[in-house]
């Protein structure tokens, strides 16, 4: 039986519910991005390369396809054969775990700003690394067993099983190959390999369970930023794991029977104990006690139990006092099931709640203690638990981890693993050869909000969602049903009554959602190119977001702000694209999308890992692009653009008859005034109907009065123009990490950067390298730099020197004798698409430009305040901003709508 010989591991959970008789998961259940198959790239070249039965990547003459600066290159492998398969699965009793890898379409141009980089800065993305990461995106879905044939379905009409063919041409001619072998664990790679090899053609190669199990974990434990989590009295709080501080550690796997691994590194493992009183017991014992039809049934009715009618409490036994003399409460568990002893009643006379609960504190505990004392017994501080037992299940959780804190008196803690039900699937992915992921580090990973239509939690019919045109009318139907958004367990206010135990369970809601696992896990986007920012002071100790969305009301305002958006965004979106018929149901599907997005996020803020108000920016972003919106603002841009760059040579004409310190104070004032171009902000927009660009620009400017609400202009101005007659050094090279179109860049940065450039600093302008709202972008910026030159010498020579000139790349050996009395101007892309900017994943070419920076000026609410604005740098740094929303000018400096901050920081030794 499980859990009684070291030789056996442990069978799965899955592997003993019936699965006829299942719930859970009654369909599909797709955590993916429903256009994942549009970009699976047609597989490159067509030799065959094989080592054994092993699937392998032949990186004979890989190349980077395209761009070696875009945020994903794709790696083409020219001798890769066809039939490599980037498919694994996990095939258990109940559920099938599977995960697919889908490559990034390559969309971007190397153009010769990039060009001009690669040989100034000398960024050189992908080929720092010696092994074949493909950029692409890994996806997490789940099916029931019993319904293989919809998974079979789904593998064959994403073509998955063929290495990467787009879904598209799931009707084409191609030969399936008969070697194709695909990795799978779990007792169903061994039942289900006949069909496989029937209805796709493909082999199954079995990974041993355990093996995948560990290499799962370690995988999620070591990429993954907010994997891991604690989970007490209904508080769930991520855990930042030091990659270089993992092992040893305890994994307890709690499926039908419960195994103990005692994890030493990659491969290394031992299991060191199990126990067979697991998932299959609570599970077995409660359907034969509750008549329950389910597992998750039985867990449901966990939720309104009350264990103290049938358990023996210590209370019970010492007349309704604590035992405190040996630290025991009156409302411990002295003994689970205990009361039916001297009760004279029969099983009818307990309600099936108290049994489910009763026996899932007995059993939870339980494996609390086992671990525990194995944790004791190897000297282990950590212990992670998985397994489909938890699913995500906040009183188990609970139970679980007061367990281990009471008999550990909190030397222990007990984890838990968002991914907890795809390690075993995760690890034979990870068993396919050299595909390069075991060496992935966090900041190459990026978890996304699944896109497709399922990650509300609904059901899907019929074969899974293909192309956009499925994605909207899921959508469609997806509100005119009504379909309830289906949210985790809500959590009620932990009753905690100290020593020994819960009286009744702290994490207890109406409803158990039959899915609760499901719903915790987005979309891996693995980016090799992402790099830590060099020139943050601490790494390990930055938090990008500047508010907490876990503080009171935080979260509920920022969706009534963000909800309340949603219609004019929509309307901006479908007029870009023209404001077509399709342009209408694709803006009408991206609204439904986003708010069942929020709805979504509402219930349950740590769905996808820690939120923060970046992530939601950036999820309004990317859902927009899901739905094929790529730039929104495109022509309210160009019109500010153009407007700003026609009173340009007149502002610098003003600038250029000052003296250094006025024109200085003038500059920055500039920059705080043309913040105001901010299409994101509900205060600012109501502002633009009331005069045109320039009105409005110089009535923010006449309004700049000092003392700013945060002003530290003048120990700025001392580092950059001295006091007396000591004149300091120029910066050597500043990035200017830009915001918004128009007056913000063309009368607000692009000034600054001017004044840096005539004293003798490079400057670096850093640009998202996709839109959100109206912010400027790096493919745009040459533009307008070029536009600005033609009426600037200091910019044009810069701007040629760095390369942003199309006339002076022609031959870049000219540009650099002739240019070299002038420091460059160059631009560069940050690595992202939001308002915000996360330092710990930027593009390879900015972490390149940072390399000899000593100046980081960070401008606009979204990088410099919403996120960043308690960054601390190596070098010096400058934050500025126009707060341009009430709530945060309170909150942040206690200040008002429309006030300025200009934040400056020297070097933090
Ligand atoms: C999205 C933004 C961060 C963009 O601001 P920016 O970085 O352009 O200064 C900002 O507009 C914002 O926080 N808007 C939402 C709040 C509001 O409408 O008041
Ligand atoms: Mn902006």
């Amino acid at each position: 039986m499980a859990g009684l010989t070291e030789d056996h591991p442990q069978i799965g959970i899955d592997d003993i519910i019936d699965g006829s008789e299942q719930k859970l998961n009654e369909d599909i259940v797709e955590r993916e991005s429903g256009g994942g198959a549009r970009e699976m790239a047609p597989p490159a070249g067509n030799s065959i390369h094989r080592s054994g039965s092993r699937p392998q990547l032949d990186l004979s003459k890989a190349a980077i396809q395209g761009n070696f600066e875009e945020r994903d290159p794709t790696i083409l492998l020219p001798n890769q054969s066809d039939d490599i398969s980037h498919l694994a699965l996990d095939i258990g009793g109940s559920l099938i775990k599977l995960i697919y890898f889908s490559r990034h379409e390559d969309r971007s141009v190397k153009d010769r700003r990039k060009k001009f980089l690669e040989e100034k800065i000398g960024v050189s993305n992908g080929i720092r690394r010696s092994y074949p990461i493909l950029g692409g995106r890994l996806h997490f879905v789940k099916f029931e067993t019993a319904k293989i044939n919809e998974c079979l379905d789904f593998i064959s009409s994403k073509q998955l099983h063929r290495g990467g063919m787009d879904a598209h041409d799931w009707n084409s001619d191609a030969p399936d190959n008969e070697n194709a072998v695909i990795k799978a664990t779990g007792g169903g790679a061994h039942k289900f390999a006949d069909l496989f090899k029937e209805r796709l053609g493909v082999s199954i190669e079995k990974e041993d369970e355990m093996n995948c199990l560990v290499a799962g974990a370690n995988f999620l434990l070591k990429a993954i930023r907010h994997e891991a989590f604690t989970h007490m009295e209904g508080q769930k709080e991520f855990v930042q794991i030091d990659q270089n501080d993992l092992f040893p550690y305890l994994l307890v796997n709690i499926g039908s029977g419960v195994s103990m691994i005692k994890v030493d590194g990659d491969g290394k493992f031992q299991r060191v104990s199990g126990t067979n009183v697991g998932g299959g017991t609570y599970w077995g014992l409660g359907k034969l006690l509750t008549k329950c039809k389910s597992f998750d049934e039985l867990l449901e009715l966990s939720q309104r139990g009350d264990n103290r009618t049938i358990d023996m409490l210590v209370g019970d036994i010492y007349g309704g006092m604590d035992y405190s003399k040996i630290g025991l409460s009156a409302s411990t568990i002295a003994s689970s099931f205990g009361k039916a002893i001297s009760e004279n009643k029969n099983l009818e006379d307990y309600r099936p709640e108290d049994i489910s609960l009763s026996l899932l504190r007995m059993i939870s505990y339980n494996i609390g203690q086992i671990s525990y004392l194995n944790a004791l017994r190897f000297g282990l501080k950590r212990i992670f638990f998985g397994g489909f037992f938890i699913r995500g299940h906040a009183y188990t959780m609970d139970t679980i981890s007061f367990a281990v804190h009471f008999w550990s008196k909190g030397d222990a803690q007990a984890m838990f693993l968002r991914h907890e039900g795809f390690l075993g699937a995760l690890g034979a992915f990870m068993s396919y050869e050299k595909h390069g992921l075991d060496d992935l580090m966090v900041h190459h990973l990026v978890e996304r909000f699944p896109m497709g239509a399922p990650y509300t939690g609904g059901k899907i019919h019929g074969p899974p969602l293909g192309d956009l045109n499925e994605k909207i009318s899921w959508m469609a139907k997806f509100v005119q049903k009504g379909t309830e958004i289906t949210g985790p367990v809500p959590m009620a206010s932990p009753r905690t009554t100290g020593l020994g135990g819960f009286e009744v369970p702290s994490s207890k809601g109406a409803t158990l959602r039959s899915d609760a696992s499901n719903l915790n896990v987005g979309v891996l986007h693995l980016v090799p190119t992402l790099e830590v920012f060099p020139l943050l002071a601490d790494p390990k100790i930055y938090e990008p977001n500047t508010i907490d969305l876990a503080e009171q009301g935080e979260l509920q305002y920022w969706f009534t702000v963000l909800s309340e958006h949603l219609p004019d965004l929509v309307d901006k979106a479908v007029a870009s694209e023209g404001g077509t018929d399709d342009a209408k149901r694709r803006g009408d599907a991206f609204a439904r999308a986003f708010s069942a997005h929020l709805a979504r996020l509402m219930e349950e803020p740590a769905a996808y890992g820690k939120l923060g108000l970046a992530n939601l920016l950036e999820l309004r972003e990317e859902c927009l692009r899901e739905f094929q919106f790529i730039d929104a603002y495109r022509s309210i841009k160009q019109r500010e653009n153009e407007a700003s760059l026609a009173v340009l040579p007149d502002l610098l004409m003003e600038l250029d008859g000052m003296n250094e310190e006025t024109r200085l104070l003038t500059l920055i004032e500039g920059v705080l005034a043309a913040n105001i171009f901010d299409w994101g902000s509900r205060a600012c927009v109501e502002l633009y109907h009331k005069g045109t660009i320039i009105e409005i620009y110089r009535m923010s400017r006449n309004k700049m009065q000092r003392p700013w609400r945060v002003d530290d202009f003048d120990v700025f101005k001392e580092r950059m123009l001295g006091s007396g007659d000591e004149k300091p050094h120029p910066h050597k090279r500043a990035l200017l990490f830009v915001d918004n179109s128009g007056a913000d860049v063309v009368l607000g940065m692009l000034p600054l950067a001017r004044e840096l450039l005539r004293r003798g600093t490079e400057v670096v302008l850093v640009a998202n390298s996709l839109p959100a709202l109206n912010d400027v972008t790096a493919m745009e910026l040459p533009d307008i730099v070029a536009e600005a030159a033609k009426h600037c010498d200091i910019l044009r020579r810069a701007a040629e020197a760095g390369g942003l000139l199309v006339d002076a790349m022609i031959n870049s050996q000219d540009v650099n004798k002739e240019n070299s009395s002038s420091v460059p101007l160059m631009v560069v892309e940050n690595g992202c698409g939001s308002p915000c900017i996360d330092l710990r994943q930027v593009s390879s070419e900015l972490a390149a430009a940072a390399k000899d920076a000593d100046l980081v000026i960070l401008e606009g609410m979204g990088r410099a305040l919403h996120t960043n604005f308690n960054a601390q740098f190596k070098c010096d740094a400058l934050k500025l901003a126009m707060v341009k929303n009430q709530r945060l000018a309170e909150k942040l400096i206690k200040g008002y709508i429309y006030d300025c901050v200009c934040r400056y920081e020297p070097a933090s030794s």
